[in-house]
């Protein structure tokens, strides 16, 4: 993982070499999405109102903000839009989920 988020990048070559680069990344991203859904989901059975009635766009924001600083050439509205669909993906599964355990 350490060279996934290692800033200096290798130089890199041919096509082949960059594809397979960004097939690792997209894979350790992946595993990440994967983990953060379930965390997700964990708060939304923690809170008083969870799913998308129980959204935070403070907390939303914070997220952005603290990603922004470690991904400056993204910046503030591209990662809001990123962090926006996985975040409603995340409440998607949530609320499946519960459904599930409803039976509703
Ligand atoms: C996980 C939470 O619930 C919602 C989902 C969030 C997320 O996926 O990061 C953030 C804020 C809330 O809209 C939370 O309140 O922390």
């Amino acid at each position: 993982m350490h060279e996934l988020i290692d800033s200096t990048e290798p130089a890199i070559g041919s096509l082949a070499e960059a594809r397979a680069a960004i097939d690792e990344i997209d894979a350790a991203l992946a595993v990440l999405l994967e983990r953060r859904t379930a965390i997700a989901g964990q708060v939304q059975r923690l809170k008083p109102v969870g799913g998308f009635a129980g959204r935070n766009r403070e907390r939303e924001h914070e997220i952005v903000m603290a990603m922004a600083a470690k991904a400056p050439s993204l910046g503030p509205e591209r990662l809001a839009k990123i962090m926006n669909a996985v975040i409603e993906a995340g409440l998607e599964v949530a609320e499946q989920r519960r459904a599930a355990r409803d039976g509703s």
